[in-house]
């Protein structure tokens, strides 16, 4: 079935040097987990770094966004050949701030998820209501169409490699946490809606993650709900041992 994701989305943070640092301490702390896969979003300029660190470990690195064409003149991008051919096996994609801060469409999103697929580098697709649209009862139509954008004319494959992760707007980096039931509730409308574009099969295959101030004190609550397959942490990822204590939940 659907093995959990716990991943770390470090965001405008860390030199290569505290990349590092960050890995020399946590790898140890995480090498004989087995339970979940682990994957870790550096900073572009930290990533082949990490990657090179990461080999052989039970641990997966990949890039916060990228280009959808495989090469041309769009300075500042990165393309998907580019992070294929530095051993980068994972992306994410769509995340909020990416939409919010970079103007990144529903249409890229899309376009970026083809090119993911097609390069074989493991998608993770940020879909999330902000809380004007939640408090106007809006939140099951955003997720819907920000869906259904996104996995536009995708083929549906088995097994399924998309992940999407569930990240409300005003739950990221403010610390108020969306419960439990709110969350199960919107990755059952996730799931419902990957169905209705990729089949039942695909969906239930497909890994379904929450993230928004996820931190050690949380997650045993949100990872008690069947429906949620992971998590996408940011701020407490930051921290070896944070995030290694988010990782063990189970042993704690
Ligand atoms: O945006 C997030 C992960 O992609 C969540 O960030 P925080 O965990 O800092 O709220």
């Amino acid at each position: 079935m659907r093995k959990p994701l716990i991943a770390a989305n470090w965001k405008m943070y860390k030199t290569p040097n505290e990349s590092l640092a960050f890995l020399k301490e946590f790898l140890p702390l995480v090498e004989n987990h087995e339970r979940d896969n682990i994957a870790i979003f550096p900073t572009m300029s930290s990533l082949a770094y990490c990657i090179d660190a990461c080999k052989g470990s039970r641990v997966d690195v990949g890039a916060q966004t990228m280009h959808w064409l495989n090469e041309g003149p769009y300075t500042g991008q990165t393309s998907p050949t580019m992070l294929a051919s530095i051993g980068c096996d994972h992306i994410l994609l769509g995340h909020s701030e990416r939409r919010i801060y970079a103007n990144e469409t529903d249409d890229m999103v899309n376009w970026k998820l083809k090119a993911a697929l097609a390069h074989g580098l493991v998608p993770i697709v940020c879909v999330g209501e902000s809380l004007e649209k939640r408090q106007s009862g809006l939140t099951e139509a955003v997720l819907r169409w920000q869906i259904a954008c996104a996995l536009n004319s995708i083929r549906a494959e088995v097994p399924s490699t998309i992940t999407i992760a569930y990240e409300p707007v005003w739950a990221i980096g403010t610390g108020s946490t969306a419960t439990p039931r709110q969350i199960a509730e919107a990755h059952r409308i996730i799931r419902r809606e990957v169905a209705f574009r990729l089949g039942q099969h695909c969906a239930d295959e497909t890994r379904i993650i929450y993230g928004g101030s996820v931190k050690p004190d949380n997650i045993s609550q949100i990872m008690a709900e069947p429906e949620i397959d992971g998590c996408l942490v940011g701020g407490a990822s930051l921290d070896p041992k944070s995030f290694s204590d988010i990782i063990h939940y189970q042993d704690l």
